[in-house]
Order: structure tokens, then sequence, then C-alpha cells
């Protein structure tokens, strides 16, 4: 059974725009799923579908199994939810905000769970630390400790990192490493392409309001990975060999670079050959160097095809 079970889910708001599109999507227990889209994708309202806050116009959808309609206490209390944004007491103590949170739940107090919430998020220095004497980044380590509080099966991270210094940001890749060897099920959303790529097991593309793509990170990358292999000649030439007609070449660089670019998925790469060619047909060669392009590339590919499909 997946943790977290996503069927034909439309969202329309009360002004008549429809937010998600018909949206299915399974995950696992266990794994750390990220979503990407732009601006305005619907991610927040999918992750506030999920939690219960928004209601969907159609579709269904169940945590461990909990329709989050019909069984709304019991899906909530599997799901913790890091907000987008911060919206803590000032005044608050660091501990106490996490043993409320816990009561919001009707759990019974657990201090042993609180200081090891806090300790997990290097707050236990800052368990009597006002909220408010906190730094930015340590006010998004409290949200996630407050999201943790009633224990949740799965965590959900709206956009974690946003606004964080890039030091900030890999420390908190690696507490959400953490609580996945923990047993949590993880769901973020993130503009940020780095932040799957570094963190996702899998990988979901949503944009205005359709899911385009689900795939295991490493497969998709390799899938739609392809690499460029670029050749500098010592001396340029006008146009590219005869003897080169079977290879996709661009020639750049005013006439010094040749440009392959290959499936890296290929049997055969042809890169032995190309060179043997270009050996033989007089152009030295001064320097090689390959590029793998990135889960950006494909990501911005993915979402300007959709933009030309409209349009079209
Ligand atoms: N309460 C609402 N009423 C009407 N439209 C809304 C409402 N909330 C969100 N929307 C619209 O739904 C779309 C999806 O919004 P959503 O916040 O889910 O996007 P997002 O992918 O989370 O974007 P971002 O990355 O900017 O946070 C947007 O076009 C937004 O303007």
């Amino acid at each position: 059974m997946p943790m977290v079970d996503i069927r034909d889910v439309r969202k329309q708001y009360d002004d008549g725009f429809e937010a998600l599109k018909g949206v299915s999507l399974s995950i696992e227990e266990g794994e750390i799923l990220a979503l990407l889209g732009p601006n305005g994708a619907g991610k927040t309202t999918l992750i506030s579908a999920i939690c219960g806050i928004t209601r969907i116009t159609d579709g269904s959808i169940a945590v461990g199994g909990h329709d989050v309609i019909t069984d709304y206490r019991a899906a909530r209390r599997l799901v913790g939810l890091v907000p987008q944004e911060i919206n803590l007491e000032p005044f608050q103590k660091v501990a106490d905000a996490v043993r409320f949170s816990r009561g919001l739940f009707g759990k019974r107090g657990d201090e042993a769970l609180v200081e090891r919430i806090l300790r997990r998020l290097t707050l236990w220095d800052k368990r009597d630390s006002k909220v408010m004497e906190l730094s930015g980044g340590m006010k998004r380590r409290v949200l996630i400790a407050k999201a943790l509080a009633h224990e949740p099966r799965v965590l959900f991270l709206d956009e974690p990192t946003a606004g964080v210094d890039v030091e900030l940001r890999r420390d908190m890749w690696e507490t959400v490493r953490e609580l996945q060897r923990d047993g949590v099920t993880i769901i973020l959303t993130t503009h940020y392409i780095e932040e799957a790529e570094a963190m996702a097991d899998r990988v979901g593309v949503i944009n205005k309001g359709e899911i385009l793509l689900v795939e295991d990170k490493t497969s998709l990358m390799a899938r739609m990975g392809r690499k460029e292999l670029t050749i500098d000649l010592v001396d340029p030439i006008d146009t590219l060999p005869e003897a080169l007609s079977d290879y996709e070449l661009r020639l750049t660089g005013d006439g010094k670079q040749i440009v392959y670019s290959y499936d890296t998925q290929a049997d055969r790469t042809g890169i032995g050959r190309l060179m043997g060619l270009l050996a033989q047909s007089g152009c030295n060669v001064r320097d090689v160097h390959t590029a793998q392009n990135s889960l950006e590339d494909i990501f911005v590919g993915l979402v300007a095809d959709q933009k030309k499909e409209a349009t079209a």
C-alpha cells in the first residue's frame, strides 16, 4: 500500500480557477519525493489537499490508507506539515513551541521525544530561547521540529530552504536525509533543482496543475541525460570535414570547436571513431571536454514543451 495515494485530484478555487487538473501520484513509505514546478504550478495546493487543509473538488487522496476527507483525523495524525511561511509565536520558547504542537494533536507530553527532536535539529542548546531570538535558519528548523512533534509518518516540506543561504541549505538537506533514515516519508516542494538533485529518490514535475512526469531521479537523469563532447581544434576550420557527415555535430567558437551531443545510454557513443576520423581529416585536436546536462536542462525542456503544445 502506498503511503500517500492521490487519484485524479481536481481542485477548482471559488473564483473558478482550476489549480489541479487531474493529478495522480503514489508515494511509497520511506521515500523522498521532490515536487518541482514553477510559481503557481499547484504545489502548495496539492500539499494542502493532502493535509486536508484545502478541500478537493474531485478525486481522492489517502494517507496510510485513510481517506483525507472521510477519515480526516486518522489521515491528519500521520502527516506533519512544514509550511512555506514562518508562522511562529515570537515570544514562545523553542521547547514550548514543540510541546504545544504535540498537544494540538491530543498527544500526551513526552519530554524524551521533545529532547530527541530538538537534538536531531540541533536546537537543543536553544530550547529555552524565545523564537524571536533565533536566526532565520533556526526558525526554519523550529518549524520542522513542530511538524515532527506528533510523530508523523509523512512529512511535507513546502519550500524548506527558500531564502536560506547555501551552507544552511546543505545542513537542511542532511537533516532531511536523517529523518528519512528514521523511516519518515518525505515530500518536498522546491524551486531549486539542485535541491531535488541532491535529495530526492524520485522527482515529480508539476506545471499548470498537471503532473508532467514522475520518475526515479537516477533513471530520469540517465534516460534524458545527454552528454556533450567539445573538441577544441588547434586551427580553425570553415566547414566540418566530409568524413564526419554521419555524426550530428556543431561547429562553434569561430571554427575552433566541434561539439558532439550524444546519448549516454547508447551502446556505442562513437567517440573513438570520431577522433580517428578527425585525425585522418587533418584536424589537430588541442583539448577535449565533456559536460552532462543537468536536471535543470531536463526540467526547463519539459516546461517549455508544455508551453509549445499549449500554443500549437
Ligand atoms: N485561494 C485561492 N483562490 C484562487 N486561486 C488560488 C488560490 N490559491 C492559489 N490559487 C492559484 O492556484 C495556482 C496554484 O497555486 P499554488 O500556490 O498551489 O502554486 P505553487 O506551485 O505552490 O506556487 P509557488 O511556487 O509560487 O508557491 C496559482 O495560479 C494561484 O494563483
